[in-house]
């Protein structure tokens, strides 16, 4: 049976609630039948500050989605080593499961970003791209891009590693379990 996935591709280090609430907003607003978070080996376009390891990025990622029965995690971009190239992931995603149709999420970060993207207009060609409102960032691209507006969220992880190094307040920026994770094994300067 054909299915709409949603996948938002992220480095996740770590997941918080801007995350989780771009993801239910676009699942309930494009019906989609699941959504799959795909944290990546390597950003193509950043350089890691922190090196937490993938391990743990997962670990968060399972307590980030705990409870949601239609989201899940896929892990192909850790089978592979050095950067992640969507359109690698991608073609071999739809290799895998040719009956699915995917509908990438990205926020605007990512969509002012799209031009450098590698094999862009291959990529465009071969899945769906959803475009999210992020503040400080536009949602306007010459890119066919499906937008979805979501209440903007002032929260990335950058911010969370920060606020973790300085022995800032996160409480409320992402779920109980995941705070309670990087407390216990000591993340971010914790
Ligand atoms: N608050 C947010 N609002 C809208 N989109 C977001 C938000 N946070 C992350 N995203 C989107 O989620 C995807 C994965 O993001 P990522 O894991 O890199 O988190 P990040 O908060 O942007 O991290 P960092 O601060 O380390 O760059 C990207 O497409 C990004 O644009
Ligand atoms: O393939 C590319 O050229 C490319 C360039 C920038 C970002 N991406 C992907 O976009 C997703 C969000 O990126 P990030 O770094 O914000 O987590 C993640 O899955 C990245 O691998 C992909």
């Amino acid at each position: 049976m054909r299915k709409k996935i949603g996948i938002l591709g992220g480095t996740f280090d770590p997941p918080h609630l801007g995350h989780l609430i771009i993801a239910n907003e676009v699942f309930h607003r494009l019906e989609l039948d699941e959504i799959q978070f795909m944290p990546n080996q390597e950003p193509p376009h950043k350089e890691r500050e922190s090196h937490t390891s993938n391990r743990d990025r997962i670990r968060m990622l399972e307590l980030a989605i705990q409870g949601n029965p239609f989201f899940s995690i896929e892990k192909i971009e850790l089978e592979r080593k050095g950067r992640s190239f969507t359109y690698d992931t991608m073609k071999m995603l739809m290799e895998r499961n040719p009956e699915n149709e995917y509908y990438f999420i990205i926020g605007a970060d990512m969509v002012e970003y799209l031009p450098n993207w590698h094999q862009v207009d291959e990529l465009m060609k071969m899945i769906k791209f959803v475009g999210v409102n992020r503040p400080n960032y536009e949602l306007e691209s010459s890119y066919p891009i499906i937008p979805i507006e979501v209440p903007f969220i002032e929260i990335s992880s950058s911010m969370i590693r920060k606020r973790t190094k300085n022995g800032e307040t996160i409480n409320y920026l992402l779920p109980y379990g995941v705070i309670n994770y990087i407390e216990e094994n000591q993340l971010y300067g914790s």
